[in-house]
């Protein structure tokens, strides 16, 4: 195959970034939220920015947490564009390496031409380079380029022990890469390997060994102390030729370790291409690297001993599962407030959240269609307070500000209220938006934003809410599999109709009913509660017995 002909670097003018949103997908929530709040920024970005840009010549690592993998998010999270040059694809997962596939050296060269032509680097990191031609192609396409330094990480042998890269490519790195390395980043065996074979086991023979690697032409060597046994202090050690540097930092116990080094190795080759100098980029990417294992910990990410890391922790997203205000088997009874109602019968909205709550009501929404700001914001702080005693969350209807004053679990919003998009960048990833769908596009748009469950009705005709179309069963069936978010069924739902709604077959996104007058304008609301808890007991058992 014909070589790419090498074309002279130039400025390239971009065009503005597009919309972030493609049509019907929504990869997740987060990511949804993140984009929608940042759209803003997008639409005013000059024409012109320049970016910083890493190139990666690495190894592929098919579990995604080391490699061109780890190289590629470490750099997002740190805000750099990185381009890659894959070496080698590696058929690997949290228990090992399974197999190697080694790029031919001509198309390794094929692909760091087409990078540096066209993108161009200031900086680029080495990681696993499997044999003596690779290292020796990957010499002279660099020495084409301007390059402000070339990061070195002699990747060797995974952490799972299997062999990466043979002794056959000690000779080619000695004497072709390490003498316009910058920096060269071994780990303790890495380190023993380089010197051959001599010991590297303790702090005081990782400083030696900087000073010996240090004669094989790096400019600064960066001894890793990851696999130092015994201590509780990670420390790695500098070398710049004159100085000693130690980067100290506690060892987190987790078994999510595999490609930290790639990582470290990465944030370095980030840092340098943002500007810093060396010693300020070593600290930052430590940093950076200490951070993300800390907030790894706790992953469980494949069976095997080495799990990856979260390198995108700053988005936020992981830390979110698990702990997430809202369960969507909280949609099961859903009680929404009315305060004439209430006023009918002689108690306040909080003392109704109470008794709503004691009989059995798995979330409440505080709905307000007359009252002053101050008056709404007093009973949903009173409400609040009830329903936090008894672990049950609430919500606001409509208003995003009282939500946001009483610090309620969310909101629910209708669709002539803000978008959900512009709530959830106000109000962030932890509260509740619900919204109101009555058709298919409605849900979908739902999903697309951000929301977390979907309200679905007029099921039946309603004095509750004036003029409101109903849509029956059927519409409500629609809406359930328009998205995959939870549905509340609403709108005239009494104990008499509850069994034609949730009995099966039942679409499997609709999770439970909400009810206003059915629980509200009732003389005793915990018995009402109960009664339409026993009645949803009997749907839901009836429609578990028949689906077996
Ligand atoms: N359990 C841990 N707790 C805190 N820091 C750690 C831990 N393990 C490694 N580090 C740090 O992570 C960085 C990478 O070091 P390490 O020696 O593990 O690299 P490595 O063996 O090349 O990793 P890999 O080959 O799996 O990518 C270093 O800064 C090291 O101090
Ligand atoms: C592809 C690849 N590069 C580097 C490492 C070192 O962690 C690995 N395990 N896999
Ligand atoms: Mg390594």
């Amino acid at each position: 195959m014909a070589m790419l002909a090498v074309q002279k670097l130039r400025p390239v003018r971009h065009p503005p970034v597009q919309g972030p949103f493609q049509k019907s997908t929504r990869p997740n929530a987060q990511f949804v939220r993140m984009a929608a709040s940042e759209s803003a920024t997008s639409d005013t970005m000059p024409i012109s920015v320049k970016v910083p840009r890493v190139l990666t010549v690495a190894g592929s690592d098919s579990g995604g947490g080391a490699g061109i993998q780890a190289d590629m998010k470490t750099c997002a999270a740190l805000g750099v564009f990185c381009t890659t040059a894959i070496t080698a694809l590696t058929a690997q997962n949290t228990i090992g390496v399974q197999g190697i596939y080694p790029v031919p050296a001509k198309f390794l060269e094929k692909q760091l031409k087409s990078v540096l032509s066209d993108i161009g680097a200031d900086v680029v990191k080495t990681g696993m380079l499997p044999s003596a031609e690779c290292i020796e192609t990957l010499c002279s396409v660099l020495d084409l380029f301007p390059i402000r330094a070339v990061v070195v990480d002699p990747v060797m042998v995974a952490t799972s022990g299997d062999e990466l890269a043979g002794a056959g490519i000690l000779d080619a790195l000695g004497k072709k890469l390490l003498p316009r390395t910058d920096i060269l980043t071994p780990n303790m065996p890495e380190a023993s390997q380089l010197l051959g074979g001599a010991s590297v086991t303790n702090f005081e023979e990782m400083k030696k060994a900087a000073v010996e690697i240090h004669k094989m032409g790096p400019r600064y060597v960066l001894i890793k102390g990851g696999h130092l046994s015994g201590s509780d202090d990670m420390v790695d050690i500098l070398y710049d030729g004159s100085e000693m540097h130690e980067y100290h930092g506690s060892r987190v116990e987790t078994r999510n370790t595999h490609g930290t080094g790639c990582s470290l190795a990465s944030a370095i080759a980030a840092e340098l291409a943002k500007g810093s100098q060396m010693r300020q980029a070593v600290q930052a990417a430590k940093e950076y690297v200490k951070e993300t294992i800390q907030r790894s910990s706790k992953l469980t990410i494949g069976g095997g001993s080495q799990g990856p890391l979260n390198h995108l922790h700053r988005l936020n997203h992981w830390e979110r599962l698990g702990q997430s205000h809202f369960k969507p088997e909280s949609l099961l009874l859903y009680a929404v407030t009315d305060s004439s109602m209430n006023e009918r019968w002689g108690r306040s909205t909080s003392e109704a959240v109470k008794e709503v709550i004691e009989g059995g009501a798995t979330i409440v929404q505080i709905r307000e269609k007359e009252a002053e700001s101050g008056d709404f914001l007093q009973e949903a702080e009173a409400s609040l307070k009830v329903a936090r005693e008894y672990g049950i969350p609430l919500v606001i209807n409509d208003r995003l500000d009282i939500a946001l004053a009483c610090d309620a679990d969310g909101v629910h919003l209708g669709q002539s209220d803000l978008p959900v998009s512009r709530a959830r960048a106000i109000l962030g990833p932890n509260k509740i938006i619900g919204v109101s769908c009555k058709t298919p596009e409605q849900a979908q748009r739902a999903w697309e934003e951000g929301a977390d469950y979907i309200g679905s009705g007029g099921v039946y005709p309603t004095n509750t809410k004036q003029n409101n179309k109903t849509i029956g069963v059927e519409g409500l069936r629609k809406v359930c599999e328009s998205s995959p978010l939870p549905v509340v069924a609403i709108g005239g739902i009494k104990d008499h109709n509850v069994q034609e709604v949730m009995a099966s077959p039942r679409p499997k996104q609709l999770r439970g009913v909400a009810v206003v007058s059915g629980l509200f304008n009732q003389p005793d609301v915990a018995v009402a509660a109960k009664h339409f808890r026993a009645i949803l007991a009997e749907a839901l058992d009836e429609s578990y017995s028949r689906a077996f």
